[in-house]
């Protein structure tokens, strides 16, 4: 792994005075204070730089448990139909992300179906069908979650070598909320039944069948939890691995990410342990309403910027945090100063 450079401390407290010179009550911008100081540490310079090109990649796939057990409101056909919701433009995240001037890009890494009607670019990152039910077995063969970790990577070199400003990592995939509730349970040590959420809207049996099957893929994988390859072979996903090697690369490259919902949480955390440099490059864009996602930020010291009450993943919940991001920069770029003051 390339060294993981340090966010510039003098540029924070240079931005803090500056802030604290603007004409206003001192503290009166509250949280766009500290994301504006955050920007300019990040940026090693103040005012930061615009974020003019966002770029969102919803890493889509499928997962064993959504086939052997009803882990989810919605058939796991969904994950291969909403990605050409996403080619077409009309996804939630894709509606959101136009309204910000955000590019959506969505990869194919690991659906359970060829998808051989749209374009070969989505599927060039595919590291297999589904996954296996972890309640029973690993979800990935051996070498495969080092290669989603590296696809991660790839992509996020992609869109930095593009000109990203900002990366956003999405998801799509039936059962999502299941595989990263194992993720940030195996992480964080916390009891099963308090990281599960009710995802798309099951109900009590289908949150019940989540906890078992979670309990069962735990204990099956046992102390293996503590390697961070192992525990995405055991317990996560190709797309969990492609989105932990997303956040370290774009960290490795000195951008920023604004992380997302339950998905996104979770794969912070594991790709935490694999780097943990790698984390002062993330800032949370929104609060989501599944607990897991409550326990992944809490460990990772963020603060979301909104809470909308959203549960919908894929990236909309950041999407809709980068105007404040925006504002935070333009206060610190364009405000006057209270020594100006006639
Ligand atoms: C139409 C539709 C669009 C979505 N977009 C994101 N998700 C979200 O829901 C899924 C996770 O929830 P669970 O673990 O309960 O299956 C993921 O695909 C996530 O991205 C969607 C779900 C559906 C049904
Ligand atoms: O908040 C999320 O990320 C979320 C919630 C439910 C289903 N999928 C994603």
């Amino acid at each position: 792994m390339q060294r993981i450079p340090a966010l510039d401390e003098s540029a924070r407290q240079l931005a803090r005075e500056r802030i604290d010179g603007l004409v206003k009550p001192l503290g009166a911008l509250g949280r766009l204070e500290d994301l504006a100081a955050w920007l300019c540490a990040a940026h090693n310079t103040v005012p930061p730089r615009p974020l003019d090109d966002v770029r969102v990649v919803v890493f889509a796939g499928d997962h064993g448990v959504s086939a052997s057990a009803a882990v989810s409101a919605y058939p796991r056909e969904i994950t291969a139909a909403m990605v050409r919701v996403f080619l077409s433009g009309t996804s939630g995240v894709s509606v959101l992300a136009r309204q910000v001037g955000a590019h959506v890009r969505v990869l194919d890494i690991a659906v359970d179906g060829d998808l051989d009607d749209v374009p070969s670019e989505v599927r060039a990152f595919k590291v297999r069908r589904g996954s296996e039910p972890i309640d029973t077995t690993d979800a990935l063969a051996p070498g495969e979650a080092v290669r989603g970790f590296a696809v991660g990577r790839a992509v996020a070199d992609e869109e930095i070598d593009a000109g990203a400003d900002l990366l956003i990592p999405g998801d799509m995939g039936i059962g999502n909320t299941t595989i990263a509730s194992a993720l940030v349970a195996a992480t964080l040590g916390v009891p099963v039944p308090d990281v599960v959420g009710t995802g798309t809207g099951v109900d009590d049996d289908g949150r019940a069948r989540k906890i078992a099957v979670i309990e069962a893929a735990l204990a099956r994988a046992g102390e293996r939890v503590r390697d961070p390859f192992e525990l995405l072979t055991a317990l996560g996903s190709a797309c969990a691995a492609a989105t932990a090697g997303f956040l370290v690369q774009a960290a490795v490259r000195g951008v920023p990410v604004l992380l997302d919902g339950v998905f996104s949480g979770a794969a912070a955390l594991v790709a935490r342990e694999i780097a943990p440099e790698a984390a002062q490059w993330w800032l949370a864009g929104h609060r989501s309403t599944e607990p897991s996602q409550a326990f992944a930020l809490k460990a990772l010291g963020l603060e979301p910027i909104l809470d909308l009450g959203l549960r919908l993943g894929e990236g909309s919940g950041a999407v809709q945090a980068v105007p404040v991001l925006r504002g935070a920069r333009a206060v610190l770029a364009e405000m006057g100063r209270l020594a100006d003051l006639a």
